[in-house]
């Protein structure tokens, strides 16, 4: 996994202060991992056009333009005049090599966005907006300096923000790349060393960006084993028992010894399905919640006091029971709706949907620091998983997933590494990942799968 930050401006000072490193030796690395992506991915390219603004990110990008000289036919274009002294100081510099500055925008081979980097402290006005709607209408490849221009440090979009078909960012990851509206302007993200590797440059952080290796597969490497030895997973079906029996049969695939749907009504189960009508002595795990609708609360609330791991999803966010249990090791995995409800019912916050979208990374901590014994994994197109002082984001995810059943595997998976004896945040962790994995391996059209596909997939990791 890879430590992510809310801002690097100290992490830039603590380069000056403690390796000595000046501000021009950090913009130098800056843009010359800019241009040596370009020189080893574009190189047959013509025309690069740099777009540029007042700040430093403005004098990345002119640093860029020097680099880049001769080799490509680089043209500038300067937004507003030059304004912090780097930025000055690089324009003189490009002005003694008389590189190209222009005024009229124009459709080159490759653009770099050097608009806004970390300083973009207001709303955009009506002249950038107008700057980058044009730059996206263009099909160039498009490059963004350290952050698409328009996005700013709370990973909020207010308007417009640069399409970059990838973001090289400066030093560090930035919490901001991660919000579930810089999903759609990001692209690809690779991080530029400033001078020092970057395991240097970076400090301590509570914030890391999951990888495919932090997945760890139930696989048996005990020869000497039997079904027992996997656990039993009870799966709580209600109204809609579809939801149940789909998290039921991602459960038994992803390895539980045992998977029964606990239902009143008899059921007709596939053959390695159980069925039982209350929770089976030897239960290891329960997953309860989702397709839930009406039920009886003394009998849910039996459920949610058993002893043993649980993984709560849907319905129950909706209902005061939930939080009698938040101060047990358990999994919630609430969608944003249903996590609104969820921090109104423990009284953190009454908000809409769309301020938590816009403040995940706000909210998520909040409900984390009041129940640091729950394991939460918050959906959305960057999921967010986090317990106690600790976060995680989860970056595989894409619209294939966007789908009924889709979240009912998820349930189903965690719930399974819960039976098989894994804890509560190794669960999420492996569970989240290989669902994401699972839907970015399906290669037929991103508009069709079936939580059967998924659960087919998952068989193959
Ligand atoms: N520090 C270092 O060592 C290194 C820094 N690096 C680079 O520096 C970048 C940060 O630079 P930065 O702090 O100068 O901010 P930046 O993003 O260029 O913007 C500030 C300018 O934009 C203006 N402005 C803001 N909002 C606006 C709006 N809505 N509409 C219009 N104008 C607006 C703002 O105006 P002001 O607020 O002053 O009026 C100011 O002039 C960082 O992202 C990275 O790329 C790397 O080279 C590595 C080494
Ligand atoms: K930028």
């Amino acid at each position: 996994m890879q430590k992510i930050f809310d801002e690097v401006n100290s992490l830039d000072k603590r380069c000056y202060e403690k390796f000595l490193l000046s501000e021009d030796l950090l913009m130098e690395h800056a843009a010359s991992s800019i241009a040596s992506y370009i020189r080893e991915n574009h190189s047959s390219c013509k025309s690069i056009l740099i777009v540029c603004g007042s700040g430093n990110n403005g004098a990345d990008g002119i640093t860029l333009a020097r680099l880049l000289h001769k080799k490509f036919d680089v043209k500038l274009y300067l937004a507003s005049n030059p304004k912090s002294s780097m930025t000055q100081l690089q324009f003189q510099r490009v002005e003694a090599l008389k590189i190209e500055i222009i005024n009229e925008l124009f459709e080159a081979d490759i653009i770099v966005d050097c608009l806004f980097g970390t300083g973009l402290n207001k709303p955009l006005d009506e002249k950038s907006t107008n700057l980058i709607n044009t730059l996206n209408s263009y099909n160039s490849f498009k490059i963004a300096c350290d952050i698409p221009s328009g996005i700013n440090n709370l990973g909020q979009v207010q308007s417009v923000a640069f399409e970059a078909d990838i973001t090289i960012t400066m030093g560090a990851l930035k919490t901001s790349l991660f919000s579930d509206v810089s999903k759609d302007y990001v692209g690809k993200i690779i991080v530029a060393d400033l001078g020092v590797e970057r395991e240097v440059y970076e400090v301590e952080s509570n914030k890391f960006l999951l990888d495919e290796s932090d997945m760890n597969l139930p696989f048996r490497n005990k020869k000497n084993s039997h079904k027992g030895s996997f656990g039993h997973l009870n799966v709580v079906a209600g109204c809609k028992k579809g939801a149940g029996i789909i998290a039921a049969n991602a459960a038994f695939n992803f390895g539980s010894g045992l998977v029964s749907v606990v239902c009143h009504e008899n059921l007709d189960l596939p053959y390695h399905l159980m069925q039982t009508h209350f929770i089976s002595e030897n239960c290891t795990a329960i997953a309860i919640g989702m397709g839930l609708g009406k039920y009886e609360t003394d009998e849910i609330r039996k459920i949610l006091n058993k002893n043993v791991s649980k993984i709560i999803d849907a319905d129950l966010f909706y209902d005061e029971l939930i939080c009698e249990v938040l101060n047990q090791e358990i999994v919630l995995t609430p969608h944003p709706k249903e996590f609104c409800s969820l921090l109104k019912l423990c009284k953190i916050a009454d908000i809409k949907v769309e301020e938590l979208q816009n403040n995940r990374f706000l909210y998520v901590p909040m409900f984390s620091k009041k129940y640091p014994k729950v394991t939460l994994l918050l959906k959305g197109a960057n999921v967010i998983i986090s317990k106690n002082e600790k976060l995680f984001v989860n970056s595989f995810g894409s619209a294939v997933l966007s789908k009924g059943g889709s979240g009912d595997v998820l349930s189903g998976l965690i719930g399974s590494l819960l039976a098989q004896g894994y804890d509560c945040l190794d669960s999420v962790i492996t569970a989240s990942l290989a669902h994401t994995m699972a839907a970015k391996n399906y290669d037929k059209n991103n508009y069709s799968l079936l939580p059967t596909d998924l659960i087919e997939e998952i068989r193959k990791l």
